[in-house]
């Protein structure tokens, strides 16, 4: 599902970003990225969305070769996954519903299926009777709700999510991992970058521990490896 073969990434200035980096991820798998701050980690999302391209080494997503993708291919290749970030991106000036239903529209989803669409994801996501508020009349935590259902509506394969309870307080930001461990086991593929020690280890899932931008462990079932 998602393969990077020795892939490093050099900015026109400093050390390299990525450095060498080799990851295979499987169909199915829920997969913590920890490290610390200017390991690499958002580099690495920005290769998989192919906002970046590699200076070395090869990536492959859902089939895509994303070193030689056309350009033109590159909005269907991103139909494949949902991204959500610390800091929501919501709309303001629209309702909760507006804000879900934009992705539909952007890919010309019909105001029909639209209609029956956005209330079934915003049910999954615990926010059904909340459709006509406003992000700020929303709290951190159902505002990252409102993403994740933004980021689930066109049923992507995988889910990236990069630092999605940087924002929140420990009961928010337990819920949405649990709404992310919610979505992996319903089949999507799902990608997390976090700093948050206590929820990766006690969630014993796929962690993967970078520095310096090279891969310094990678477990099963693991935890959050403590700097020196
Ligand atoms: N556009 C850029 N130009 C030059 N250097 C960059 C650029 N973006 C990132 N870097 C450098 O690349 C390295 C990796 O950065 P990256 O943002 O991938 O780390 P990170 O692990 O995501 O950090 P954080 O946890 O702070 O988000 C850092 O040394 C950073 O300074």
């Amino acid at each position: 599902m998602i393969t990077l073969n020795n892939v490093s990434k050099a900015y026109a200035t400093g050390a390299p970003a990525l450095n060498g980096v080799s990851l295979h991820i499987k169909k199915g798998e829920f997969v913590f990225i920890v490290g610390d701050s200017g390991s690499g980690k958002s580099t690495m999302i920005k290769l998989l969305l192919r906002e970046l391209v590699p200076t070395s080494g090869d990536i492959n997503v859902m089939g895509y070769d994303l070193v030689r993708i056309r350009h033109r291919k590159i909005p269907k290749f991103r139909r494949n996954l949902g991204i959500v970030f610390q800091d929501f991106r919501l709309l303001k000036d629209r309702n909760v519903y507006e804000n879900v239903a934009f992705a539909q529209r952007i890919i010309q989803v019909s105001n029909k299926e639209i209609k029956r669409n956005v209330p079934s994801i915003l049910a999954i996501v615990g926010l059904a009777g909340k459709y006509k508020a406003k992000p700020r009349q929303l709290s951190g935590g159902e505002q990252q709700r409102v993403a994740i259902a933004r980021a689930l509506i066109n049923q992507p394969s995988i889910l990236l999510a990069d630092e999605p309870t940087g924002n929140l307080d420990p009961k928010n930001s337990w819920e949405i991992m649990k709404l992310l461990e919610q979505i992996n086991e319903n089949g999507t593929t799902v990608l997390v970058v976090t700093h948050n020690r206590e929820i990766v280890n006690a969630m014993q899932k796929r962690v993967v521990t970078m520095k310096k931008g090279v891969i310094v462990s990678d477990e099963e079932k693991g935890g959050y490896i403590d700097e020196d």
